[in-house]
């Protein structure tokens, strides 16, 4: 069951009658992960059961985008999470199809990749809000093995239709480049549907920068654990990760596949125990991972956290006082999107915090770095935007004040707006329901970790 809300959500405080925050939370499934996964499913030939799936807004999506293209996604009667999932027998996608994106960065950039092999055209739209966010290089990228795209609306963006090659034009060796400086995203749609090709691709990244490195390499992962290859040259002009090549192979995942849970995801539950004092355990923590999040703890001990991974129980837990120390300089480029949620631990430290490595959050669900700026200036904080990211003033916290804070149909907006309002009175969080996107039910999770869902 998931819990009614109001607009704004009168964001909880943590209650200091209670002592200190003590609670188990269990993190549901990767968004990262699960829609990986169900894209490597759809590329095989045999069915696969993802256990553990995120059942959220964005996975939703991708399981509506498969469904249309011709690959059932069968919901089991008795566990939600487990879904099974079988690819069509020809082996092709259904063309001739609308595919609805909403506001889902891995389902806008990675169901194209299966585009490439429908049998006609398969349009593509979103949120009103996603058609904001770059889409170009991946497209350049599919038109570089084939395809044709025309835009629907503004050049460079969602909506779109993209045409497939024919058949016999899927293959040859190819050499695609793209610059993928502003999402890591275009790497991991192009690798995805370079494991379908029936020769060697090669995969260039033009550009200077390249952030979320640990999702390209997720991806790398989740390919070769279906039994492709891809090899990265680290040794490009740039200096920067620069050429992936993919052999021709075949991907058939193994009929079982286990999902963690979402590691970011979990960040504002552990962030909860440095803002409001006291421990936080999240279970199944896995032991290494290829998600950012597996970056949470050295970034919660920086900001003054205890932190420890019992590797019996797989537990990981997270201490805090409530005092907050500021960074000096965090680069968040590897795990951009945990920036917003540790922007809140920033907004509340005792010295100054600069994150760096995070330009590519002006393409987010909304312009991260002008919302958070915005929104922290709105409570009494002090912030400045810098060319790669964030620098925030420490404050005092009497200079901190309750205001009914906006969330720009960004579900990281709105937990960042939640971990405000454990300790400064008076915050509402307009829309909390975006959360949704990744989080089936923030707000009964949120107020059963601060022991107040009765109260709610
Ligand atoms: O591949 C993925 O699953 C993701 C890659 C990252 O995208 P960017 O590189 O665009 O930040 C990340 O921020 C997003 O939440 C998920
Ligand atoms: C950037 C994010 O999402 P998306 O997968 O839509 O890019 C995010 O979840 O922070």
């Amino acid at each position: 069951m998931t819990t009614a809300l109001s607009d704004p959500w009168p964001a909880p405080l943590a209650s200091t009658s209670r002592g200190p925050l003590d609670a188990l939370v269990s993190i549901p499934g990767s968004k990262s992960l699960s829609n990986r996964y169900l894209i490597l499913a759809a590329l095989g030939s045999q069915s696969v059961v993802l256990e553990g799936l995120l059942r959220s807004r964005d996975t939703e999506l991708m399981m509506a985008a498969l469904r249309t293209l011709g690959v059932r996604c069968e919901v089991d009667a008795r566990e939600e999470t487990t879904v099974t999932v079988t690819p069509p027998e020809s082996g092709r996608f259904t063309g001739n199809v609308r595919v609805d994106c909403g506001l889902a960065g891995t389902v806008m950039r990675f169901v194209p990749a299966l585009a490439l092999y429908a049998d006609g055209p398969v349009t593509f739209d979103g949120d009103a809000q996603a058609y904001h966010r770059p889409m170009a290089p991946l497209l350049d990228g599919l038109v570089q093995l084939g395809a044709r795209v025309d835009w629907l609306g503004e050049e460079g963006f969602l909506p779109f239709v993209l045409t497939p090659p024919e058949p016999d034009e899927l293959s040859g060796e190819r050499h695609v480049r793209v610059d993928a400086s502003s999402s890591s995203q275009f790497i991991s749609g192009l690798l995805l549907a370079a494991s379908r090709w029936s020769h060697l691709l090669r995969l260039t990244h033009t550009g200077e920068t390249l952030p979320s490195m640990p999702h390209i390499r997720m991806t790398m992962a989740d390919i070769q654990s279906a039994g492709g290859q891809v090899d990265l040259d680290m040794t490009g002009d740039t200096g920067q990760p620069a050429t992936w090549s993919v052999p021709s192979s075949f991907v058939q995942l193994p009929s079982h596949v286990l999902v963690e849970p979402d590691l970011s995801n979990a960040a504002p539950f552990a962030c909860a125990a440095l803002i409001a004092g006291g421990t936080v355990r999240i279970p199944l923590w896995p032991s290494t991972s290829t998600q950012p999040g597996a970056l949470l703890p050295d970034y919660l001990r920086a900001f003054g956290a205890e932190v420890s991974l019992d590797e019996d129980t797989h537990i990981l837990t997270v201490q805090g006082t409530g005092h907050i120390r500021g960074v000096g300089q965090l680069d968040l480029g590897p795990a951009g999107e945990i920036a917003p949620t540790l922007a809140a631990l920033a907004t509340l430290a005792d010295s100054d915090s600069t994150f760096t490595g995070i330009a590519h959050l002006r393409g987010h669900e909304t312009d991260r770095l002008a919302a958070l700026s915005t929104e922290i200036r709105r409570i009494g904080g002090s912030v400045e935007e810098t060319a790669d990211g964030l620098h925030f003033h420490a404050v005092s916290r009497d200079q901190l004040h309750g205001a009914v804070m906006e969330t720009y149909a960004d579900h990281r907006m709105a937990t960042f707006a939640a971990l405000l309002g454990l300790v400064i009175p008076g915050i509402d969080v307009v829309n909390v329901a975006t959360t949704k996107k990744t989080i089936p039910d923030f707000v009964g999770m949120w107020t059963a970790m601060l022991g107040q869902e009765n109260e709610a």
